[in-house]
């Protein structure tokens, strides 16, 4: 298991919040059905009674039913609101200290999760969308971007506060299309017409010591600073799928996956032993692909993807439905899609989970604004209970702690000894630098002297390095 003692997370492990983006010039102004308002949407039904749906129905869905969650932004609330009211720069201090933490953002095509992830300016050219960066204003960058800088920052104040602490930072990123994993840092150009039959894409694999999928030979990048991490990730963003549709004129066609993963030295919080310790944490950002109605008017390769979209957001959706039923002893399907795989961690596991759930404001999406927010009270109810992910020297080195200690306990209980024989006193219980066992069972590790003397005590050989 990859965890320490449980910590008491001051943040909600599990945070669902609403974005309601603004109209679009091609939408017409109505009298909008979806209202958001402090921790409230409110969704009214009335012009979604259609003359053919029978009378039972209409007064079913006319009524106005309302939806709560943690924070709730209005069409009018600028990106900085946003990334303020997800908290992520408190998710980031909980990344330092060793938890994992997960961003995704869920809601129909062209409801606005690209933009507030990611934030930049898209433009159509011939072939297709193509991305802006430089033309994108620093109000409106989005989650991801400005969490790349928070991070290196937060870093650097840490480090500056303790010279004694280490950090190292590293990126992957990647993207699920047409159910294939596609590693968007691996600088050999995608496969001609990316998702064709033949090519399987990248392998995920289980990592039973983290208990965890992986993606095997994704390309995974050490950066120094926030430049190089934005860097990479911009690099990124030029090659994912993203296509034209009816919905949206620049649609993301495949789900991504940004990847921060965080080497770190430092005191562990709970933990008084004044020993710096290990931890492996990740900040995971990820830009779902919208569900979409699949028309048979599209064109074939989008109509095929948008199947496949539905597919997996169907799969993800069935997860959040049996994670939300706790008590139950339900099946959670992950494994039956590559993006419900990646997310097993995060969505119902041991980090720390935020759900942006975007809607759109045109009442003709009263159908789909109602899924998102039924699907985002029902993540609401999921429950994480995030540890902080020590090395695994460090935890073995944490669990000979606690056996010792049972064992000092155990001494004094049954041996009928007021206190501890001298030798295994000393020095009481804290580790060390690295020492080898000869067992050979265990070795780039050790305890202290107390220890080491307990080790001697029960007959096994421990030899000092050095
Ligand atoms: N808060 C906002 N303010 C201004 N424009 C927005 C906002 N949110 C979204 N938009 C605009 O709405 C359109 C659709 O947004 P976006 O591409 O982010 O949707 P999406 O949910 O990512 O769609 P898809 O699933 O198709 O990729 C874009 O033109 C985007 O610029």
């Amino acid at each position: 298991m990859p965890t320490s003692e449980a910590q008491e997370p001051s943040l909600p492990p599990v945070q669902v919040v609403v974005r309601i983006r603004p109209s679009l010039d091609s939408e017409e102004v109505e009298v909008p059905l979806l209202r958001g308002e402090g921790g409230t949407v409110r969704l009214s039904a009335e012009e979604n009674c259609e003359e053919n749906i029978a009378d039972r129905d209409c007064r079913r869905v006319r009524k106005p039913q309302d939806f709560r969650f943690s924070s709730v932004f209005g069409p009018s609330t600028s990106q900085e609101e946003v990334y303020q009211g997800l908290n992520i720069d408190e998710l980031i201090a909980k990344v330092a200290e060793g938890y994992h933490a997960t961003v995704f953002a869920y809601g129909q095509t062209g409801s606005g999760k690209t933009y507030t992830m990611e934030g930049y300016r898209y433009r159509v050219h011939a072939d297709g969308p193509q991305v802006c960066i430089d033309e994108t204003t620093p109000e409106s960058l989005g989650v991801i971007p400005r969490a790349l800088r928070k991070l290196f920052a937060h870093l650097e104040h840490l480090q500056e506060s303790d010279a004694e602490t280490e950090s190292s930072v590293s990126i992957s990123f990647l993207q699920i299309y047409q159910e294939k994993i596609y590693d968007l840092l691996n600088p050999a150009p995608l496969p001609q017409g990316v998702g064709p039959q033949e090519d399987a894409g990248l392998r995920l694999r289980w990592d039973s010591l983290r208990e965890c999928f992986f993606v095997e030979n994704l390309f995974v990048y050490q950066c120094a600073t926030a430049d190089d991490a934005l860097r990479y990730y911009n690099a990124g963003v030029h090659r994912k799928q993203m296509a034209t549709t009816s919905m949206n004129i620049a649609s993301s066609r495949s789900h991504t996956v940004l990847m921060l993963s965080l080497q770190r030295r430092s005191h562990v919080p709970g933990d008084d032993q004044g020993v710096l310790k290990e931890v492996t944490s990740n900040l995971t950002l990820v830009d779902l692909a919208g569900s979409e109605k699949a028309a048979a008017s599209e064109a074939a390769e989008r109509f095929k993807e948008a199947v496949n979209i539905n597919q997996s957001l169907f799969v993800l959706r069935r997860v959040i439905t049996a994670l939300s039923r706790s008590g139950r002893d339900e099946h959670v399907p992950y494994r039956e899609s590559k993006l419900t795989s990646l997310l097993q961690h995060a969505i119902g596991g041991k980090g720390f989970m935020v759900m942006l759930a975007c809607l759109s404001p045109a009442n003709k999406f009263y159908e789909e604004n109602l899924s998102t927010l039924q699907y985002a009270s029902q993540a609401a109810l999921i429950q994480n209970e995030p540890v902080i992910n020590l090395d695994p020297k460090d935890r073995l080195i944490e669990q000979l702690q606690q056996q010792l200690l049972a064992a000092h306990e155990y001494i004094l209980q049954h041996m009928g000894l007021e206190e501890l024989p001298e030798e295994l006193r000393a020095n009481s219980v804290r580790p060390v630098k690295v020492h080898k066992m000869s067992s050979g069972k265990a070795s780039g590790f050790s305890l202290d002297r107390a220890d080491f003397a307990w080790q001697r005590w029960r007959g096994l050989r421990l030899v000092r390095e050095g």
